[in-house]
């Protein structure tokens, strides 16, 4: 994928986009303060010409006080204005990132990582906005006031002027060096930083297990040494950095002792006035001010373009596409099963995970898929619901192929329920109603836990159906399951598929959880990836796979006899299911 560059230019017209009318009024309080700076000194010669001459004091002196407080003031109304607008433009990155990221492929966001996607809300946000803040009207601003401020030394003393410029041409070397090379390195430092972000919250996903291995020592090391890589790019842009208002001061005393004797001698000679020499001077050591500015703004500058690079490499990752838009309706075939594979073959990268596989499922009732771990079950459904595309061969669902199907028509007929039974942060009502298009009134919420056994548990809880769940702790792993089954009778959707945790359910949990399945079994297709044998007995059809491929299809009571694989399966399920529940 081409790299796309972040280029000032375009973070310029982004901001004025729209706010035409806006930016002019920035621009304009701008210069209008950079012209107070500039005439100033101007002012103060006049102040001191007029004590020097015995004359007026008054007006002279209303005159420096109302160009510099002028300036002052037009100075920070344009800075607000401007980061206004910053703010809303970090507003729209913002959204738009977020809206990419969840409109982006599976594979794609678990490639990136929630850490290091998250760090551009925060972090790279964070350089992006320093940089508007700096860049459109700053950095101008300070090279008009360096240009302006230049142009009158000029007309003062061209020859005090060629001595100033002689001596600030190592510090504009050293500049223009460290600025181009901060740019790589803030994109390098930027990149490790969300891979350093993403690791830590990987950790903390698996803080637990962490935990229970007493490990937390042995995962730290390793975040250490992503955080000392991320310090040592830091330390070499510090490094550099560091060189620029040195060499700037320096030049400026080069300068300031150069003029004083260059200028001592022009005194002499009648060339220069003192009026003259004392403005001269004042514009020399205010020249400083918007030098260290400019300077210092370029790698602030460079630092946001580097992480609008980063922006715009998310933003060029292409969403997930789904067929082209439906001309009405979907007319769904109302004989088709409810899905099809058709000698799917599929890879994760080069690792192959199913091969040739091929079956049906039945427009109602409750198909079980079973195999040993690592057999492909749960990528049957990741395809189904098109997560993941098939490399060869089609899935059917409802009779339509998916990869032509749009996917909020194919995800509209779906109803899915993880392995982890992932419930959002949010009300039970939220979580209930997920994805939904119309209201669903309280009754039929209720109506719904009643079917899964969590009525009673849910009228317990402090606000009822608008509690906040989805926390570590707030809900049983089997609440957890009996939930999200909800969640996918609400939706009513056509086809439910179900990947069953593999951890076992005490005894009541477990007959309430297959009671609610068979109930929407009765009128609906259910696929359920079935690690219970409890399931696989209930199940009016079952598929067993074995390394990627469909070995046997039929009905519990004849594979047992008829397919060793699944008399294998079996045997190792009974034991399990004859050893203590665990809960
Ligand atoms: N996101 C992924 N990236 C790479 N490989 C993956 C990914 N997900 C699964 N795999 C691999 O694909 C193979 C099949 O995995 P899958 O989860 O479909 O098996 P499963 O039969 O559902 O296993 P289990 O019963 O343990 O849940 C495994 O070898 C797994 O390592």
């Amino acid at each position: 994928m081409q790299e796309p560059i972040a280029h000032p230019l375009k973070i310029s017209r982004e901001l004025v986009r729209g706010h035409r009318l806006h930016f002019v009024a920035i621009a304009l309080l701008a210069l209008l303060s950079t012209a107070g700076m500039l005439v100033l000194p101007i002012t103060v010669a006049a102040l001191v010409e007029a004590l020097q001459e015995g004359g007026e004091l008054v007006s002279p002196a209303v005159t420096l006080v109302a160009v510099g407080a002028g300036s002052a003031i037009f100075s920070a109304l344009s800075s607000y204005l401007l980061a206004k607008r910053g703010q809303q433009l970090l507003h729209r990155l913002r959204i738009q990132t977020m809206t990419h990221a969840l409109e982006l492929p599976l594979r794609d966001v678990r490639r990136e990582g929630a850490g290091n996607l998250s760090a551009r809300l925060t972090a790279d946000a964070m350089h992006v906005k320093s940089a508007i803040d700096i860049g459109p009207v700053q950095l101008p601003t300070a090279a008009v006031t360096v240009a302006g401020t230049l142009v009158i030394m000029g007309v003062l003393d061209w020859v005090l002027l060629l001595v100033t410029l002689a001596s600030f041409l190592v510090a504009g070397g050293i500049v223009a060096g460290v600025t181009i090379a901060l740019r790589r390195t803030y994109f390098a430092m930027q990149t490790e930083l969300g891979d350093m972000v993403q690791r830590f919250v990987a950790v903390l996903e698996a803080l637990p297990t962490v935990k229970a291995c007493r490990a937390q020592r042995q995962v730290a090391g390793g975040l250490a040494e992503s955080a000392r890589r991320a310090a040592v790019l830091g330390t070499a842009t510090a490094r550099m950095e560091s060189l620029v208002i040195p060499a700037i001061t320096l030049s400026q005393q080069i300068a300031l002792v150069s003029v004083l004797l260059g200028g001592g001698a022009r005194l002499a000679t009648g060339d220069l006035t003192i009026a003259e020499f004392a403005a001269f001077l004042l514009y020399l050591l205010q020249l400083t001010a918007p030098l260290v500015m400019a300077a210092s703004g370029l790698g602030t500058l460079q630092a946001g373009l580097a992480a609008r690079e980063r922006f715009n490499e998310l933003f060029a990752m292409p969403t997930e596409t789904g067929g082209e838009p439906a001309e009405g309706a979907v007319d769904v075939e109302d004989l088709a099963p409810a899905v099809r594979f058709e000698r799917v073959t599929f890879a994760y990268d080069e690792q192959p995970v199913l091969c040739e596989v091929g079956f049906t499922v039945p427009r109602r009732g409750m198909t079980a898929m079973v195999g040993l771990s690592g057999s492909g079950k749960s990528t049957v459904l990741a395809l189904t619901e098109r997560f993941v595309l098939p490399d060869e061969g089609r899935v059917e669902v409802l009779g339509w192929d998916t990869s032509t199907w749009p996917l909020h028509e194919l995800r509209g007929r779906l109803a899915y329920v993880d392995q982890g039974c992932t419930l959002l942060r949010d009300t039970v009502r939220g979580n209930l109603t997920l994805g939904c298009a119309e209201p669903i009134s309280d009754e039929r919420l209720m109506e719904v836990l009643a079917e899964v056994g969590l009525a009673d548990v849910i009228l317990a809880l402090p606000q009822r159906l608008d509690t906040v769940v989805g926390g570590e702790s707030d809900m049983s792993g089997g609440q957890r399951q009996r939930l999200a089954l909800a969640r996918a009778i609400v939706a009513d959707a056509r086809v439910v598929l179900l990947d069953e945790p593999s951890s076992h359910l005490d005894s009541v949990n477990e007959q309430r959880l297959r009671d609610a399945v068979d109930r929407i079994a009765r009128d609906r297709a259910v696929l359920v990836v079935a690690h219970r044998i409890s399931t696989v007995q209930h199940a009016d059809h079952v598929i067993v796979m074995d390394d990627g491929r469909v070995v046997a299809e039929g009905v519990h009571d004849v594979l047992v006899d008829d397919c060793p694989e699944y008399a294998r399966l079996v045997r190792g399920q009974m034991v399990k299911a004859a050893l203590p529940a665990v809960v």
